[in-house]
């Protein structure tokens, strides 16, 4: 892995970097950087959480003359939370070198942004349909933009946002520098690329696995009204510092989340149904720690970068391979380890081995956690707490007279097993009622009409120069990142499922005119069959 110094950074930019605490390069963006620097048109594709933002942020940056007073790049996001991310990434790597960059993205009050713009950005990082908003009122111009990154561009596709995408850059000069960037690359990524981009060099660093290599994966077998047992049992038994629970839809995220508070654990709900301002404090309430279970729909699927995510759950399976590896790349990111648990019903199983053969990944199989390994996980809580205090500099004195009052009367072990009785709380045997979901079913569909003529782009398993994280390879970023300790990630995104397995069409909604305020997805659903003959053409 290079230092950052051997790319010929600008000393500005390199010291947003060290402030960062990043101190080598990333193998993707030690292979990006060159080229992103050069001028070409890109694709770029590297497993989840491996530093794919600064791969393109860092060049965009570097190429930002500051006494510019336009638009001169353009970020495009499938999501909010993600666009507010990558802006705020984008904003540490350009604080020395006092690049101006905004986020516009739907759902905020629009006469706010127009007040930001007029602070001449020089870069943008948008959501397709809000940018659109701008660019029809005239309140962004896109005539001076150079350089253009679409992050997640496949999603941005499966979400249809290709029409958005396609006029706002043909408001973009021709001369310009497109670059892709994603985690997985189906094959109708091609025809965005064939469209937008010109002779793109592949930028790819993906070893024979798809999914991110430090994420332990596990599923339970688990009928569909077991699930609200086995998830509050596998998190009592794991304990996670941080947890992110994936539901098929809205209604699902609501109830679960409801559940979850009543059962006594923090857990907030996030959605595309939610208030922009809802989203943002669920969003914040995360980031910070007050709640440890976010509920999500597959809004928080992408880019999301949160750091002390140990644990995603599928509590309800993801209809795609590739939304199952966003999902749980949530976790295992820069070098952190972190673990995956997919709850499959006795009908899905044919799913999930559908999802282990285009992923190349075994799922271990795991028992449903029982009544005592849970109970076992809150004491082993409760314990730990207990030993932290009595190591920690919190004054005891004050306790010191009443639990010498109660030592008379009282044995030692009975007292404490009262204390540990309190502290691990009763499970509160709340009536909890979730309506049940369809399972996912690897079944045969007509044909998906977008899908004709679809060409086959190597999405998945081209070893390349996979050494990241496939072993030996990966371990200094490892060492490299754990030394940085506390340093604290944020990252959002967004993007929903709807009802059953479409998409939530989860435009923006502005205030004013322009953007479509959203109803169902016109996306028909993924075939299986092609899936899989994506899969079988694939693993030769
Ligand atoms: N060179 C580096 N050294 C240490 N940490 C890094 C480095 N580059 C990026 N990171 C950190 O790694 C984390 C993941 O980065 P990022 O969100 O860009 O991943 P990604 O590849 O875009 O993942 P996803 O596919 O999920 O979007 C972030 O917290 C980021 O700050
Ligand atoms: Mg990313």
């Amino acid at each position: 892995m290079k230092n950052f110094a051997e790319f010929g950074l600008e000393p500005k930019v390199l010291q947003a970097i060290t402030e960062l605490g990043f101190e080598e390069s990333t193998p993707i963006q030690e292979k990006a950087i060159p080229v992103a620097l050069s001028g070409s048109d890109m694709i770029g594709q590297a497993q989840t959480g491996t530093g794919k933002t600064a791969a393109f942020g860092i060049p965009l940056i570097t190429k930002i003359d500051t006494s510019e007073e336009r638009v001169v790049a353009l970020v495009m996001t499938p999501t909010r939370e993600l666009a507010i991310q990558v802006s705020e990434e984008i904003g540490k790597l350009s604080r020395f070198k006092g690049v101006r960059s905004l986020a516009i993205y739907g759902g905020q009050d629009i006469g706010r942004q127009i007040r930001a713009l007029k602070k001449r950005p020089q870069i943008i990082i948008g959501t397709p349909g809000r940018l659109l908003d701008h660019i029809n009122r005239k309140t962004i111009r896109l005539d001076d933009v150079n350089t253009v990154v679409l992050d997640e561009a496949d999603e941005m596709l499966d979400m249809g946002f290709m029409d958005d995408i396609t006029s706002i850059l043909k408001l973009v000069p021709d001369e310009r520098q497109t670059m892709l960037f994603s985690a997985t690359m189906p094959p109708n990524i091609q025809k965005l690329a064939n469209t937008f981009l010109k002779n793109p060099e592949h930028v790819s660093v993906m070893p024979k696995q798809v999914s991110a290599p430090l994420i332990e994966q596990n599923y339970i077998e688990v009928n569909e009204r077991s699930k609200f047992d086995a998830l509050s049992r596998l998190l009592d038994m794991e304990s996670p510092e941080l947890a992110i629970v994936f539901g098929r839809t809205k209604r699902r995220v609501d109830e679960l989340s409801e559940a979850l508070q009543k059962r006594g654990y923090t857990a907030d709900g996030l959605h595309g149904d939610l208030s922009q301002n809802q989203r943002d404090a669920v969003m914040r309430k995360f980031r910070d720690g007050s709640i440890d279970v976010l509920v999500a729909t597959d809004v928080a699927a992408r880019g999301l970068d949160v750091s002390g995510v140990t644990h995603v759950i599928n509590f309800d399976l993801p209809q795609d391979p590739e939304s199952y590896v966003h999902r749980i790349g949530r976790t295992g990111r820069a070098g952190k380890e972190g673990s995956a648990w997919s709850f499959v019903t006795p009908r899905e199983m044919d799913h999930l081995h559908f999802i282990e053969r285009v992923t190349r990944h075994r799922i271990n199989r795991k028992p449903m956690p029982s009544l005592a390994e849970a109970i076992e996980g809150k004491q082993r809580v409760v314990a730990d707490r207990l030993i932290d205090v009595i190591h920690g500099d919190e004054e005891l004195n004050e306790y010191k007279a009443i639990t010498l009052q109660l030592l008379e009367q009282y044995d030692s072990v009975q007292l404490l097993s009262a204390a540990f009785k309190l502290l691990t709380g009763e499970k509160k045997d709340v009536q909890v009622n979730l309506t049940p979901e369809d399972p996912i079913r690897a079944k045969r569909r007509k044909p998906d009409i977008r899908s004709n003529g679809r060409r086959l782009n190597a999405p998945y398993g081209r070893s390349g120069g996979g050494r990241y994280g496939s072993g030996g390879g990966g371990s200094n970023y490892r060492d490299n990142k754990d030394r940085r300790g506390g340093y604290n990630n944020n990252r959002g995104d967004n993007r929903n499922n709807n009802y059953g397995s479409r998409r939530e069409y989860d435009r923006d909604r502005s205030s004013g005119g322009g953007d479509r305020s959203g109803g169902g997805d016109r996306r028909p659903r993924r075939s299986y069959e092609n899936r899989e003959s994506r899969f079988n053409s694939d693993s030769e």
